[in-house]
């Protein structure tokens, strides 16, 4: 069987959103036929004909300054010539993402709604968590998988008095694996109805 390549690209500064990467990674690989491959913007020019070809890409950034962080910015406008100029390469693709702050919300919404429109110039599906709200009630708690309450990706916090060998905490890191996972059965899913379903065909039956 040909297995779905799912690509996770990251910046992390301090090791905080590496933690949470991983997580996804493990997330991805909990579903057969699927492999994902774990790089790090700086890796990036190395690896296009990679990015290229896989199926979905997850982007993981820190939220610096209320949004994605400078090395991160940099891959994303690196895209321009390497992905779009070439024709549109990543069109029809899954896109999802993921982003730790120190702060529990930290303006983390608004880097992932950077990463939304990246992925929508690009002509890519977003997908976002499903997980029912969660720490909202009295019966809530920090423990809980999406504690910090996003559903455009995945959030995660890291006190700045931690370092990544304990921060995020264990709920941010299954958030986190919950991510991959369900983008890699979204992947099978989309992979496979295309099969059943080619482009030309849907558009002649809408005509
Ligand atoms: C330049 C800079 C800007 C930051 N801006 C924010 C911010 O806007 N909101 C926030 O909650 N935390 C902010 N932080 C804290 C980081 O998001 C936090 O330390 C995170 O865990 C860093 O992730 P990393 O280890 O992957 O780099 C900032 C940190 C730095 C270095």
């Amino acid at each position: 069987m040909i297995r779905q390549s799912i690509a996770i690209v990251y910046h992390s500064g301090y090791g905080h959103t590496g933690r949470q990467a991983e997580a996804v990674k493990a997330g991805v690989e909990q579903v057969d036929g699927v492999e994902a491959l774990l790089l790090t913007v700086d890796k990036v020019d190395r690896h296009w004909d990679d990015l290229n070809s896989a199926q979905a890409i997850i982007f993981g950034s820190p939220t610096y300054m209320g949004a994605v962080s400078a090395p991160f910015k940099a891959f994303q406008e690196a895209t321009s010539n390497a992905v779009l100029a070439k024709g549109y390469l990543w069109k029809d693709k899954i896109a999802a993402g993921f982003t730790t702050s120190g702060s529990r919300s930290g303006d983390k919404l608004s880097t992932l709604m950077q990463m939304v429109v990246f992925a929508a110039q690009h002509g890519m599906h977003w997908v976002g968590l499903d997980l029912p709200p969660a720490n909202c009630s009295s019966t809530g708690s920090e423990e809980d998988m999406n504690r910090l309450g996003f559903w455009l990706g995945a959030g995660a916090q890291a006190n700045t008095d931690e370092g990544p060998e304990t921060a995020p905490p264990a709920s941010d890191l299954a958030t986190a694996r919950y991510l991959g996972r369900r983008v890699a059965l979204t992947t099978l899913q989309f992979v496979r109805g295309r099969r059943a379903i080619p482009f030309e065909h849907a558009i002649a039956a809408y005509d």
